[in-house]
């Protein structure tokens, strides 16, 4: 099991580069699937988990894929399955997003329920209301969902319940091909949505709106391969900046994009963060002490719900009290328990997390519970006196590439330490707990517990 060690206590400066964005990436590479002509050429595509995972999916479908450095090649032009493993699509939610191109494609798909990180139940019921609304047979059972349609998809208007992105992505690429309009209502208008539309129109799609609470998409008989850049990485960047501000840092986040992160900037802005705007970038420094502010999370352009621990490690160091609301997702407060081993001070009230700010944190071993939970704790131990070790590091692979050189770029006291090293290190500080125990200086059970950790987490990582 992989560790990060991070010694607190040191201010970032300097530049940081924004990948491509995870949540742009997975959609459009499943949108590649769409193409019955032609080679896709996405670039700037992090090397993720879950990109991994992705390029996993479409190639077990019988897509031909090639890496050349941060470019993808994807040749649809011939599948051979419509049922990706169970294995691959247990890992990420967003593995379910290929549903709709194999559907509107070649009129059928199997995929297992999705998994991905445990902040809520995730329905897919939106995304089926749309298949179904546009003439497909969804059939449930065992685990898994299939659908079937009789001859072309047929466009329909559709109501989201909710303004749901994986919906409105799903709906959007099996509109593409169907017969006919389809009109979204009350889509999600997410920066990603607008990205996967742009690669879509260049594949020959036509979809109009996106980013808008409608869109309107035109089917066509037919897509091809096209070239696209993905845009960068907005989680990411704002990130970066709780991650400078909380060292009272002084960092240019490269190729951050204000208008994607107006959220995230106006409300540090009102902790008292400023930002500059450059050609390249966004500089965020900080010159006076930071105040409480209350935080509600929302689908876009509301506050991010994938910033919202980050924000809640900020708040624990400001000045004052504050409420974070969290309303997108039901069981996205598991990092409360971990900040609190950091003497975070936060007590949770049904949806909300009132932070007492003001605290002194100290470094202590914590658990990444899921991905932001994962970067939420790194930015509060860059705060931490001490030594604070994070576990949980497969969640934090899934979404930050390369988190621990690009913060000790900036000049943290980061490092992480692949399983067996990990290991090694459990197993040296047990001894050195047994050496002192023999001096009487630590209770026996202190050291029965450090051998029982270090034992029980052995075993899922070699498995
Ligand atoms: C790969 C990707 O892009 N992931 C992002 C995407 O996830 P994802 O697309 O899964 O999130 P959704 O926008 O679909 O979910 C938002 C809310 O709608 C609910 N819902 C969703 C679908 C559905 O059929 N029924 C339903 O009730 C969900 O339970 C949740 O409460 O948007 C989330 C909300 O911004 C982000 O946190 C994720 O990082
Ligand atoms: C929740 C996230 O991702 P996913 O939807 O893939 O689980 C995230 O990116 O924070």
């Amino acid at each position: 099991m992989s560790k990060i060690i991070v010694r607190g206590g040191r201010r970032l400066s300097g530049t940081v580069r924004i990948s491509g964005a995870k949540n742009a990436v997975l959609p459009i590479l499943a949108a590649s699937l769409l193409a019955e002509k032609g080679v896709s050429v996405i670039r700037d595509v992090p090397l993720l988990d879950d990109v991994l995972t992705i390029r996993q999916v479409l190639s077990s479908l019988g897509a031909g894929l090639r890496q050349d450095g941060d470019t993808v090649f994807v040749d649809a032009s011939s599948l051979q399955s419509f049922e990706p493993p169970y294995e691959l699509v247990r890992k990420m939610r967003a593995s379910f997003l290929v549903m709709g191109p194999l559907l509107t494609r070649f009129g059928q798909a199997r995929i297992s329920l999705p998994g991905g990180c445990a902040i809520g139940t995730r329905p897919i019921d939106q995304h089926l209301k749309g298949f179904e609304a546009m003439g497909a047979d969804i059939a449930l059972g065992q685990g898994y969902i299939e659908a079937r349609t009789h001859g072309r998809l047929k466009g329909a208007k559709i109501y989201l319940d909710v303004p749901s992105v994986g919906a409105t992505q799903n709906i959007m690429m099996a509109a593409s091909l169907a017969e006919g309009t389809t009109i979204i209502e009350n889509a999600a208008r997410e920066p990603e949505i607008v990205d996967l539309a742009n690669f879509m129109n260049s594949m020959g799609a036509v979809v109009r709106g996106a980013g808008t609470s409608m869109i309107r998409i035109e089917g066509v008989d037919m897509l091809h391969g096209a070239e696209h850049t993905v845009i960068p990485d907005r989680v990411e960047a704002g990130t970066y900046m709780v991650a400078a501000a909380i060292t009272g840092g002084d960092v240019m986040i490269e190729g951050a994009i204000a208008d994607h992160l107006t959220p995230v900037i106006s409300k540090l802005e009102e902790m008292g963060v400023d930002f500059g705007e450059c050609e390249n970038g966004i500089r965020v420094t900080v010159s006076r002490p930071l105040r409480a502010v209350d935080v509600k999370t929302l689908p876009h352009p509301g506050f991010p719900t994938d910033m919202q621990s980050q924000i809640m490690a900020l708040l624990m160091v400001a000045e004052g009290t504050s409420v974070v609301t969290e309303t997108v997702f039901e069981n996205r407060f598991m990092h409360v328990e971990e900040f609190r081993k950091l003497q975070g001070q936060i007590r949770v009230e049904g949806r909300s997390a009132i932070v007492t700010g003001g605290a002194k944190l100290v470094g202590a071993k914590v658990c990444a519970t899921d991905l932001r939970a994962g970067a939420a704790l790194i930015c509060a131990a860059l705060r931490a006196e001490g030594e604070t070790e994070i576990t949980g590091v497969h969640h934090i692979d899934r979404g930050y590439l390369g988190i621990t050189e690009k913060l000790a770029a900036l000049g943290a006291d980061i490092r992480r330490i692949e399983a067996e090293a990990a290991l090694a290190r459990e197993a040296e500080e047990a001894q050195a707990l047994r050496l002192e125990e023999a001096e009487g200086e630590v209770p026996a059970e202190a050291v029965f517990a450090r051998e029982e950790r270090a034992r029980i987490q052995v075993r899922p990582s070699w498995a």
